[in-house]
Order: structure tokens, then sequence, then C-alpha cells
């Protein structure tokens, strides 16, 4: 399903501490973003609201289409947010990447059928059978890209997928990505340094004095150099 996100005068303090205001952001169907900043810009934060899972002090964030009868309003089943610490849940690497089918209503051969393909696609399957807990901080992220997977989303929403690989890692997260990309899924990652990964990303977004602004997408290293400014809002 094709998905477009709109978000309007969004704004998100914490107590008295105003941390961001997001004038406009559109996003269509089958874009990339890579969302930098500094630590503490409130990445985090910005990505969790328009997944759903945290609510912003005021504005809008609208996904359409909506989705119809699902368990939350604010939540959309085809837009999904991944943390940086990949959660992992108890019992082995096959039950993990299963966990996320639970609210859908799949039989039971399905889900069997849907994890298989799951395992294959992240290059899992030799670790099936392996507790979750014990797998290594590349293989835990190709798990949390599998779970994702399976649940074909339209929008996935990446939080520092490459924080603390090694370049091996980083490489095999890349290519998952750049498959999700192939198969139309919107993708934003979020990460304060340029690496394989936020490469694929055609759009820039940085967070920096409190607003939003989208840098030119010259594939430069605009980051660590003067930026060019496409727009610029700050209140
Ligand atoms: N629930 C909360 N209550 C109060 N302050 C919070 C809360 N959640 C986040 N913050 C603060 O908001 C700021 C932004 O946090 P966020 O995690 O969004 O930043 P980030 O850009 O993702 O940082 P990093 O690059 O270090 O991961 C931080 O100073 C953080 O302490």
């Amino acid at each position: 399903m094709s998905l477009e996100l709109n978000v309007d005068n969004l704004v998100k303090s914490f107590g008295q501490r105003k941390l961001f205001h997001v004038d406009q952001l559109r996003v269509g169907e089958g874009e990339s973003l890579h969302l930098s900043g500094e630590n503490g810009s409130g990445k985090t934060t910005l990505m969790k609201i328009l997944a759903g899972l945290e609510r912003p002090c005021s504005g809008r964030v609208m996904v359409t289409p909506k989705a119809r009868r699902w368990w939350s309003d604010r939540i959309h089943p085809q837009v999904i947010y991944l943390h940086q610490t990949p959660y992992i849940f108890s019992g082995d690497v096959r039950d993990n990447v299963a966990y996320g089918l639970r609210l859908r209503s799949y039989s039971r051969r399905d889900v069997k059928l849907k994890v298989q393909q799951a395992l294959a696609w992240a290059r899992l399957e030799h670790l099936a059978e392996q507790p979750a807990y014990a797998l290594s901080g590349g293989e835990k992220q190709r798990l949390a890209l599998a779970r994702a997977w399976i649940l074909a989303p339209s929008l996935l929403l990446l939080d520092e997928p490459t924080a603390n690989l090694d370049q091996h890692s980083v490489r095999a997260v890349s290519e998952l990505v750049t498959q999700l990309l192939d198969k139309g899924t919107t993708v934003m990652v979020s990460s304060h340094q340029k690496n394989a990964v936020t490469d694929l990303c055609g759009r820039r977004l940085h967070l920096e004095n409190l607003a939003l602004q989208e840098l030119g997408n010259a594939f430069s290293n605009e980051l660590n150099n003067e930026p060019e400014l496409k727009y610029y809002v700050q209140h």
C-alpha cells in the first residue's frame, strides 16, 4: 500500500523545554530520507511522533490513506519504527520474527511460511533456533528488520540502525534497506553520521536550533560543510 505522510506545525516540548518545531513536512511513496542532528536534538522523539508512539504538544501528523479497523487511532499498521537498540523478546529468533504477526489474523500455516521467508530474507535461517538475546549487534539489527519486513511496512522509521555496528554489518543492513527501497517502502533513517545506509537516502533532513531544515540533496559531505539550505523554519 502506498502512504503519504503530512506534518504541519508540530511542536514538541518536555515541560518548559522546547525540543523542536516542524513547520511542514511532506513525504510521499518510496522516498528515502536521512534525518540528522546532534545528540539530543530530538531525532528519536520526532520519529516516535511520526510513528504515533509519542504525542506532540501541538500540530498534526496525517498518514493517508487512514488504516481501517486498527487497535489505535494514532498508530498506523503500515508505519513501523525500529529503535536503535532492537527490542528482543524471550524465545528464539524464529519466535521473535513471528512476534509482529500476533496482532494480524494469519493462519498458523501462513505465519510459518512468512517467518521462513523473513528469516531467509535477513539471512538468519541458520540462527532460527538460537535464543534471540544471544545474537550479535549486527544480527539483532537484521532480526529487527526481518520483524519489520514481515509486516510489509509502507513507511519504515529506522533509528540509528548502524550504531555500534562494524563495516560488515553496516553493509548487510544497507543491503536489506536497499531491497526495502526497491520494493517501494518509504524509509527514514536517523543518524548523526553519514554511512552506507544514509548514503542510500535521496532527501536530507536536519534538526538544529529547535527546528527541522531540509538540506539540498547533493550527495556530498554537506553535513561536515556548509549545508545548502532549501528551507528553514525556526520558532
Ligand atoms: N520522556 C522524556 N522526558 C523528558 N525529556 C525527554 C524525554 N524523552 C526525551 N527527552 C529529552 O529530549 C531530548 C531529545 O531526545 P532524543 O532521544 O529525541 O534525541 P536524539 O536526537 O535522538 O538523540 P541521540 O542522537 O543521542 O539518540 C533529550 O535531551 C532527551 O533527554
